[in-house]
């Protein structure tokens, strides 16, 4: 089987010659959406994807090239289209993403309380507990380190392809990626300057080479083609292509 992923964008926070790095995962017949940020909604469109195939969304963390999309998304689904997709986060994420960054512009003015739930069959996911999201298609987040005590998630889809979201260059769980047969690893990448929220390029190429064999860079900034050829085995994912990952099916859900 495989997962084919849609980079709908594949760049930095605030970079400008690409769209907000997010994923359109699809796998089983199934499109997860991995974030939604500020450029999505565009990048959607400049693609011809209507908003409606997604089937669920998974957010890594609350920076908004992550979610800043999601009012559009939200208002889109369910006045235009009629849909509720799945909401695949984090418990301890829900309450800020509903409360903080999207409750001024969906709820403000309204008659009614609304709850995120109105938009969203909202699934809570937890460190160390699989979810398997149609049969055939699993994902397990595990937490990042990225800025201060934000929290912030990773995913491995069907134990095969791990997704950094954003995180500081952590040896230890590339490692533990790379040891627990990962075989396709989408990192994360800032090219130049210190690494306060993000592994940099210098930082991935002191890995073994036979776990750079396995990356593929994502978020990065606006000057990434000059860095093409300097980045060792790894490879760079481009914006708006779609990747097809051959993977095993995993092993039955417990
Ligand atoms: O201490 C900080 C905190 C944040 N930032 C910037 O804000 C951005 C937020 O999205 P991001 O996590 O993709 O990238 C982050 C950085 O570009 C920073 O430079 N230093
Ligand atoms: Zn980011
Ligand atoms: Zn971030």
């Amino acid at each position: 089987m495989r997962i084919d992923i849609q980079m709908i964008g594949t760049g930095s926070a605030f970079a400008k010659n690409y769209y907000n790095n997010n994923a359109l995962v699809a796998c089983n017949g199934y499109k997860l959406m991995i974030d939604f940020g500020i450029t999505a909604p565009l990048a959607m469109h400049r693609l011809g994807l209507p908003l409606d195939v997604i089937d669920g969304v998974f957010i890594t963390h609350l920076h908004a090239d992550h979610i800043g999309g999601f009012e559009e998304l939200m208002l889109r689904l369910r006045f235009h289209y009629g849909k509720k997709p799945q909401l695949f986060i984090e418990g301890r994420l829900i309450e800020p993403f509903w409360e903080y960054s999207l409750r001024g512009g969906l709820e403000f003015g309204a008659e009614e309380r609304q709850t995120l739930d109105q938009f969203f069959d909202v699934v809570p996911l937890s460190v160390g507990k699989p979810h398997e999201i149609v049969p055939g298609f699993r994902m397990e987040i595990l937490p990042t380190k990225h800025f201060r005590d934000m929290p912030s998630y990773c995913v491995i889809l069907n134990d095969e392809l791990f997704y950094s979201g954003d995180t500081v260059f952590d040896p230890e769980l590339i490692r533990s990626v790379h040891e627990r047969n990962c075989t396709y690893l989408l990192h994360d990448c800032q090219l130049d300057g210190h690494g306060l929220v993000h592994a940099t390029l210098q930082e991935l190429l002191t890995l073994p080479e036979s776990i750079q064999q396995k990356i593929w860079l994502m978020h990065y900034g606006d000057n990434m083609e000059s860095y093409i050829g300097k980045t060792g085995p790894m490879k760079f994912l481009l914006q708006h292509e779609t990747y097809s990952f051959p993977v095993s099916a995993p092993a039955t859900a417990d």
